[in-house]
C-alpha cells in the first residue's frame, strides 16, 4: 500500500496523438490515489487514444505524463512490461486466451510480470477470483463462461499485481444492462479498497446515477467536471 498523498496521473500539457494526427490537445489532469473518475465524449472523440498514450501503447510525444510513479517522457521499451504491472488495463483489446482455462490465462500474466514460486501464484489467483465472486472458475475455459463472467476474470487479471489505477475502456459496453451493474459495482468495490480508477464509457445510467468526477473528450480538448460545466446529457 502506498501512503504518500502525490496524485496516482498527472497529465501536464500533453498533445495525445494518433500517428501523426493531434487527437486532444492542452490536456491537463491529475486523478488522485482513491479516486473514481468517468472518461466520457463522441465516438472518436479521443478516450481509447488517451487511455493508450496513459498505459504506453501510443507514444507521448508532446507534454509530461507521470502515472503510477512512472514518467512516461523518459520510459524505455523495456520498462513498459514494468509500468504495466502497476497500471491494471481493462481493454477490449486485452481479451483472454480462448484456448487456456482461466487459471493458465492468469497463470501466463503472473509468469510475465515476473512471479516464479508456485505457492505464492496459487495464493494470488485465488485472491483475485474471490474478490471477483468467480471462486469456482480456475479450471473453465472462457466459453464455459458468461459474458459478464469473462469480464470479470479481465477485471481479475487487471488485479493480479495489486495496481494503483485501473484504466478501464468501456468494461460494461457489450453486456445486458444487470450484468453491467454487477460489473460497474465491482469496479466501485475495488475503488473503495483504494485503488483509482479511469473508465470510458458511454453509458448514461451510469453517469446519472453516480455522481464520479468526469472528464469529457470534446473538439480536441479534454473538459473537467471538477473546473468546467460538463455536459453528459444525451448528445454526445
Ligand atoms: N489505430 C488508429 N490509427 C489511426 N487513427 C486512429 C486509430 N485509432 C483511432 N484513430 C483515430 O483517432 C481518433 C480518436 O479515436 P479514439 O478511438 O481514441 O476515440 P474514442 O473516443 O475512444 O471512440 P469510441 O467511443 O468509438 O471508442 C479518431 O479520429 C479515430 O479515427
Amino acid at each position: 500500500m502506498d501512503f504518500t498523498t502525490e496524485p496516482v496521473l498527472q497529465v501536464t500539457n500533453a498533445t495525445i496523438f494518433q500517428g501523426m494526427d493531434p487527437v486532444l490537445t492542452d490536456v491537463d489532469f491529475s486523478v488522485e490515489q482513491h479516486e473514481f473518475v468517468f472518461l466520457i465524449g463522441r465516438t472518436g472523440s479521443g478516450k481509447s487514444s488517451l487511455l493508450k498514450t496513459l498505459y504506453a501503447d501510443l507514444a507521448l510525444k508532446s507534454g509530461k505524463v507521470e502515472i503510477a510513479g512512472f514518467d512516461l517522457t523518459q520510459i524505455k521499451t523495456k520498462e513498459i512490461p514494468f509500468l504495466r504491472r502497476k497500471i491494471g488495463i481493462v481493454f477490449q483489446d486485452f481479451q483472454l486466451f480462448s484456448d487456456r482455462t482461466v487459471a493458465e490465462n492468469l497463470n501466463f500474466v503472473m509468469k510475465a510480470t515476473g512471479w516464479k514460486d508456485s505457492s505464492k501464484i496459487k495464493a494470488r489467483m485465488a485472491e483475485v477470483l474471490l474478490l471477483v465472486g468467480l471462486n469456482n472458475a480456475a479450471s473453465k475455459m472462457p466459453h464455459q463462461l458468461s459474458g459478464g463472467e469473462q469480464q470479470r476474470v479481465v477485471i481479475a487479471r487487471a488485479l493480479l499485481n495489486e495496481p494503483s489505477i485501473l484504466l478501464a475502456d468501456e468494461p460494461t459496453g457489450n453486456l445486458d444492462p444487470d450484468v453491467a451493474d454487477g460489473i460497474f459495482k465491482l469496479f466501485q468495490e475495488i475503488n473503495k479498497k483504494g485503488t483509482s480508477i479511469l473508465m470510458a464509457t458511454h453509458n448514461h445510467e451510469l453517469l446519472r446515477k453516480y455522481p464520479y468526477r468526469v472528464l469529457k473528450c470534446e473538439n480536441g480538448k479534454l473538459l473537467d467536471s471538477k473546473t468546467h460545466d460538463v455536459s453528459f446529457g444525451s448528445t454526445y
